[in-house]
């Protein structure tokens, strides 16, 4: 689902250039969670953009569903982001001006792809059933968190990229949202790789890789 290979990737500062990702290669099959973790700054954040098809690298291939991002130009990179993956990241990205409920739905509506039983067990199982007529404002942080997720699972990506994706919640609500996207994964097929500083989080996924320096490898026993 998921292939990057030799991947490279570096960003400009004041002192030079600084080499963030060093041929880096995955590879992330349908169904299958993966866990990244790594120190502040290693770099995580960086790769799931790129996976996500949200920034480009300086060399090495990506692709999706068997689809070269480097073939793509930008309107096809957006088609593929609406249609085949989802984000979940540290800043929410709501849309103020529409409902919880609104909000859920908005990529799934923009994918042609709404269930609104889905939408339902979704609201339902991240306790946001009584919520779905309010505005993002209106809600706590754990609470946008949680929509944001919905969001992410109701369009069922075929690549969900997450970034700490239970980091507001606590323990109790963060691991049923955890659960919700393993059982996606599972019975959907959707790949999953998720940044987490979690070790009990990176454990419960398949596989868990560690960025460091640049490289990733498998995380110290
Ligand atoms: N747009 C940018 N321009 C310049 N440097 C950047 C840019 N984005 C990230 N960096 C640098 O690249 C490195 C990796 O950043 P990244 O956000 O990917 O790390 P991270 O592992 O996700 O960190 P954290 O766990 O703190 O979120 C950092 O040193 C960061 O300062």
């Amino acid at each position: 689902m998921l292939k990057m290979a030799k991947v490279t990737k570096s960003y400009h500062s004041p002192s030079g250039p600084v080499q963030v990702l060093d041929q880096v290669s995955l590879h992330l099959r349908s169904g299958q969670s993966l866990a990244l973790t790594g120190e502040s700054g290693s770099g995580k954040s960086t790769l799931l953009h790129l996976a996500g098809a949200l920034d480009e690298a300086d060399s090495g291939e990506i692709s999706i569903d068997g689809i070269a991002l480097q073939h793509l130009d930008e309107d096809g990179r957006a088609a593929l982001r609406r249609d085949q993956v989802a984000l979940v990241f540290q800043q929410f990205n709501l849309i103020p001006s529409l409902t919880v409920g609104q909000n859920i739905a908005l990529h799934a509506r923009l994918a042609g792809r709404l269930d609104r039983d889905w939408l339902a067990e979704l609201s339902s199982r991240l306790g946001l059933a009584d919520l779905t007529g309010r505005f993002p404002e209106q809600l706590s942080g754990g609470q946008q968190q949680r929509v944001a997720i919905a969001r992410a699972l109701a369009l069922r990506p075929k690549l969900l990229l997450a970034d700490e994706p239970t980091g507001n919640l606590d323990e109790k609500t963060g691991a049923s949202a955890l659960e919700l996207m393993l059982e996606l994964s599972r019975d959907s097929g959707s790949a999953l790789l998720l940044v987490t500083h979690s070790q009990d989080i990176a454990g419960r996924l398949d596989r868990r890789l560690h960025l460091r320096e640049g490289k990733l490898s498998d995380p110290a026993p």
